[in-house]
């Protein structure tokens, strides 16, 4: 039968997807940080499911040991685990991030000097909650291509006095962006060194969705350096998705 149900629905989050485009453009362009509530609505339930699968079919992945260039190891607390979105176990999850595409369709070459032609595969990450949270960090000190983060939270009922808040020292700012990981909360910010962020440390599960997007250029950069015999930071070079992202509107 034709689901005018669901064609409504689809319909809804095109409009929204259009609205939280204009959010992203401004908030970027004037502070470097987005966060926009009630991105999916009931739909993130259904990519939690998802996520809680993935779980429990054991795919997480003890949080690397990321040695930094000082040799000195920032261990991260985080499991994680990388789809595409098309694995089977993934569909809701492969929704969340064409909605976060179509986003960026919308803002168009709006954002900074940037032209998005590419992302990673999608980071699903689980803080187990022991305590554990990830030291300050810049996702991309050293121009690997990834210029805007962008993390949906999976967090029910969150309470904020269990820890897990990220927090976002903007560089140049006063001010501290404490954002709490509550559930449909999507958020955005450019991975360079304008914001280095913490997440404090967790104690209750927390699950969250990371997905990178590339600026074309600096991308292309990494690459070559890379082909010199450089090294392309590993948590891009495999990571990159092998589905040529069409932002074309
Ligand atoms: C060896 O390859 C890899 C593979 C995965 C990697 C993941 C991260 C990472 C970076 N940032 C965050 C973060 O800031 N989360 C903020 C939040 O959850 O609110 C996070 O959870 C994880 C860093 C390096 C990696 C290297
Ligand atoms: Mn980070």
């Amino acid at each position: 039968p034709y689901d005018t149900f669901a064609i409504d629905l689809q319909r809804q989050q095109q409009e929204r997807n259009r609205q939280v485009a204009e959010l992203v453009v401004k908030d970027l362009n004037d502070f470097g940080i987005c966060v926009v509530d009630n991105f999916l609505g009931q739909k993130g339930d259904q990519v939690l499911a998802d996520v809680k699968k993935l779980q429990q079919s054991g795919v997480f992945q003890d949080g690397q040991l990321v040695v930094s260039r000082n040799e000195t190891a920032t261990v991260r607390g985080d499991k994680i685990t990388w789809v595409e979105g098309t694995e089977t176990v993934c569909q809701n999850i492969g929704d969340l991030i064409s909605n976060m595409d179509t986003v960026l369709m919308h803002c168009g070459d709006r954002l900074g000097k940037y032209h998005i032609n590419g992302r990673t595969k999608a980071m699903v990450a689980c803080y187990p909650g022991h305590g554990t949270g990830y030291v300050k960090h810049v996702d991309n000190p050293n121009g690997d291509g990834r210029c805007i983060t962008c993390i949906y939270y999976l967090n029910k009922n969150w309470d904020p006095s269990v820890g897990g808040t990220l927090r976002i020292t903007p560089d140049g700012c006063s001010g501290v962006a404490n954002i709490e990981p509550i559930f449909d909360r999507l958020i955005f910010f450019w991975s360079d060194r304008r914001n280095p962020h913490q997440v404090m440390p967790s104690y209750s599960r927390r699950y969250a969705i990371t997905v990178w997007y590339f600026d074309a250029e600096e991308r292309a950069m990494a690459r070559r350096r890379l082909k010199q015999g450089g090294r392309l930071l590993e948590a891009t070079n495999p990571k990159e998705t092998s589905v040529p992202l069409n932002l074309k509107k």
